[in-house]
């Protein structure tokens, strides 16, 4: 709802009522309506001033509301009457103005906003306390339908609109002022000042006000800035329409009068409004919020944990990880030790992390202060530290042996993670004195730039041991999601599956381009060859010849089988072949030099497939693009429902955030399990199902009990799944 007040004697001030966000409910929308019917009507009032209740101007449209009914005033029409207003109306911009807030806001007269100065965090300068403005709606599969397509053009220019409407990009206060978006900032309070603005220009002819009326700002060339616009959404969004969609109605505003515009952005947003991506990027923008509300099958919970204050962190082994590790703490505002027992790449760190840090320093709009990082090569450096993170080398030899030392050398209350990626957390917390107080961090490489964290609590780990990774996590600027443990945690046991369905695709008769060309079509930036390629194939191997499963001298049906199922020695062939990916030149496909980038089909590769098959006696087969989804995307799919079967994670969202955030996933496809419920629970049994038939050699394609379960109780929507995997024998 809204709240209607006269102030000042004739100022007519309207607050909008929603928390947390003033979203434009029906309830919101049907106040302003009747607010500024109201502050028109009543000849006391010669100005108003539309601001929201506690500090936040309006977070935009609710977007509960879109997968149902549309009830309450349309937006559109209700911003046309407050542009129309014979009295000026003024905006009063706190905490967010976004997608239908800003439209909103664009429909006022002026608007002012609020914007403090700079502050000093620790080390780094950030603008603080800012508003936030921007048109989202791209984020959500949509367009910023109420006029936000046309105004904004017509108010900052083609170019800068563009920019703001394709990216969803949030803007501080203070760039909004230097794009033309608001008249005025101000560092004291910003109602108060809207008010007494408002007083100011009443009576004052509002003829250049309304934005509407203007006209684009001429450009030279119009259509090659279009062109440019397109080709640049269609690479970045990777098959999302709404970038697209987004440019068009941009277009319209360049070039038609602003009626036939507000038409052409109502066309393209009835395009978007019920498509299967405005679905999935609303459903993620949800889930990215519920993996915050964490619990674990022992009882701790977001809410009844308390984390622990961490203000200074260690980080053990200054490898790639650890390095990126360092900055993201730094970055984070932690005084970090840095620790790493090999003198030469010690040295190469200490050059290496504050590169880093300058170069993301630049990037952020920051200034650094490299001197909260100390290095050191003696483990004793860690001895007053709240957090250690280490991130030495995958051994699980070499992990123990750190674990125990920290365990000696640490206070007794310093939370001890550890940064692997498979290895048994129980097993490593089981070394120290307190193993409450060990949870694992992994972190995806590079560290310092990937938004996925996750956070693996053991057995024993305490539920503020998991709140304090959480939190932490949440400081660097990561997603965290808490995920129990198991080989691989929640995110590569899953990746195993896949990668290993990928092979066998090969052995079968397709080709790494044919797979990765599927997964790229898809949407995912890179398909799974060539990303192999950019990790490096060793990683893997070394993980496989420490289990015992890299053993390339068996012959016969034996080479292809590993415990009683299907196992593909591709990858292990390639790696004794030193083709190791980008960083040898060779992988799966070859580049020009070693370390080079860009990756061009390999003959060789061809060959060795050839000889591999006839050799094993395998006979190629033609193999289509949707087998490949079928078979990669699926098998993944099912290890994600085994994975909420055993409790490794909590709800179908953590499993979406870590693909989206750590693997790729495209956004627009919501993650796995959100996809799978698009597909349809019952197809993706009965692909699972055939492709067992065909394959009975490979157990994970039997469809989980999880899935089957669901069917069982007729596939309900994916926000009704927990009901099921809490009660076994559910029929919701
Ligand atoms: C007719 C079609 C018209 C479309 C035009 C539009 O306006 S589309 C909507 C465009 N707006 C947005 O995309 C903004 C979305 N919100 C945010 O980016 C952030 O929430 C925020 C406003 C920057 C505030 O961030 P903060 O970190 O402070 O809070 P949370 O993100 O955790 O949000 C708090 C709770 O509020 C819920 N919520 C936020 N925005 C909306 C919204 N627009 N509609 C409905 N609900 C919203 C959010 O889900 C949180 O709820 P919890 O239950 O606490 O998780």
């Amino acid at each position: 709802m809204a709240q209607y007040r006269r102030v000042s004697g004739s100022v007519g001030l309207i607050t909008l009522q929603n928390p947390p966000v003033n979203a434009l409910s029906a309830s919101v929308r049907q106040g302003i309506v009747d607010s500024v019917k109201r502050a028109l009507g009543d000849q006391k009032v010669k100005s108003v001033v539309i601001c929201g209740q506690n500090g936040v101007f309006c977070g935009g449209a609710d977007i509960r509301e879109f997968g149902r009914q549309m009830s309450g005033p349309p937006l559109v029409p209700m911003i046309h009457d407050i542009e129309a207003a014979n009295k000026p109306v003024v905006a009063a911009i706190e905490g967010s103005a976004l997608g239908g807030g800003l439209e909103l806001a664009l429909g006022c007269h002026y608007r002012i906003s609020h914007s403090k100065a700079v502050v000093y965090h620790c080390f780094i300068m950030t603008m603080s306390d800012q508003a936030k403005l921007g048109l989202p709606e791209v984020t959500l599969g949509l367009l910023p339908a109420a006029g936000g397509t046309q105004r904004l053009p017509r108010l900052i220019g083609v170019p800068a609109a563009l920019n703001l409407i394709t990216t969803g990009r949030h803007v501080t206060a203070a760039e909004a002022l230097q794009l033309g978006i608001l008249d005025h900032v101000t560092e004291h309070n910003t109602v108060d000042v809207a008010v007494k603005f408002a007083l100011s220009v009443t009576g004052e002819s509002l003829d250049g006000r309304r934005i509407s009326s203007f006209s684009c700002a001429p450009l030279s060339d119009l259509d090659s800035l279009f062109e440019e616009a397109m080709l640049k959404v269609r690479s970045a969004a990777r098959g999302a329409i709404a970038p697209v969609a987004c440019v068009q109605a941009v277009r319209a505003a360049a070039t038609l009068p602003y009626a036939q515009g507000m038409e052409r952005e109502k066309e393209l947003m009835a395009t978007l409004f019920h498509s299967g991506q405005a679905r999935a990027l609303q459903y993620f923008f949800f889930a990215q919020r519920a993996v915050g509300r964490w619990s674990t099958p022992s009882g701790a919970r977001w809410d009844t944990s308390q984390p622990r204050p961490v203000r200074k962190a260690a980080v053990i082994g200054l490898g790639t990880m650890g390095r990126g590790i360092t900055v993201a703490l730094a970055q984070a505002g932690l005084s970090v030790v840095a620790v790493e027992t090999h003198a030469k790449q010690l040295m190469e760190a200490t050059k290496a992390v504050p590169s880093m840090l300058k170069r993301g320093a630049v990037r952020g709009g920051t200034t650094i202060e490299p001197d909260s990082i100390t290095y050191s090569q003696n483990l004793q450096a860690v001895a007053d530290v709240d957090l250690v993170i280490e991130a030495v080398f995958e051994d699980m030899a070499l992990k123990e042996k750190v674990f125990q030392q920290l365990s000696i050398i640490c206070k007794p209350d310093t939370l001890l993670c550890t940064n692997t990626s498979s290895l048994d957390v129980d097993h490593l917390a089981s070394q120290t004195r307190h193993p409450e107080l060990v949870v694992g961090m992994h972190f995806f490489a590079p560290a310092h730039v990937m938004k996925l964290l996750e956070v693996v609590y053991g057995r024993r780990s305490s539920p503020a041991a998991v709140a304090t990774a959480m939190q932490l996590g949440k400081k660097m600027g990561k997603v965290s999601v808490a995920v129990g443990n198991c080989r691989g945690f929640a995110g590569n046991r899953m990746l195993k599956r896949y990668l290993e369905q990928a092979f066998f695709l090969l052995e079968e008769g397709a080709t790494p381009e044919l797979v990765d060309r599927a997964l790229e079509e898809f949407g995912f930036p890179m398909g799974v060859f060539r990303m192999s390629d950019l990790s490096g194939l060793d990683v893997g191997w070394r993980v496989r010849k420490a289990d015992g499963l890299a053993d390339t001298s068996l012959t016969g049906t034996s080479a292809r089988v590993r415990q009683g199922c299907r196992y593909s020695p591709l990858g292990d062939l390639l790696c004794e072949h030193g083709r190791f990916g980008q960083k040898t030149g060779r992988g799966w496909y070859q580049y020009d030099k070693p370390g080079g980038r860009v990756a061009k089909s390999d003959p060789w590769l061809h060959n060795f497939l050839d000889e591999y098959r006839a050799r094993h006696g395998l006979v190629p087969r033609c193999i289509d693009q949707q087998e490949v989804l079928e078979r990669c995307l699926f098998v993944l799919i099912n290890e994600g429902f085994q994975i909420l079967e055993e409790g490794i994670a909590a709800g179908p969202e953590d499993i979406d955030a870590i693909y989206v955030f750590g693997y790729g996933w495209p956004r627009h496809r919501g993650g796995p399990m959100f996809y799978a419920d698009m597909v349809g629970l019952e197809r993706v049994v009965e692909r699972l199902e055939r492709y067992h038939q065909a394959h009975p050699d490979v157990p994970y394609l039997q469809p989980s009990g999880l899935l089957r379960r669901l069917v069982a109780n007729g596939s309900p929507p994916i926000h009704k799944w927990r009901n099921v995997i809490k009660n076994r024998n559910s029929q919701l």
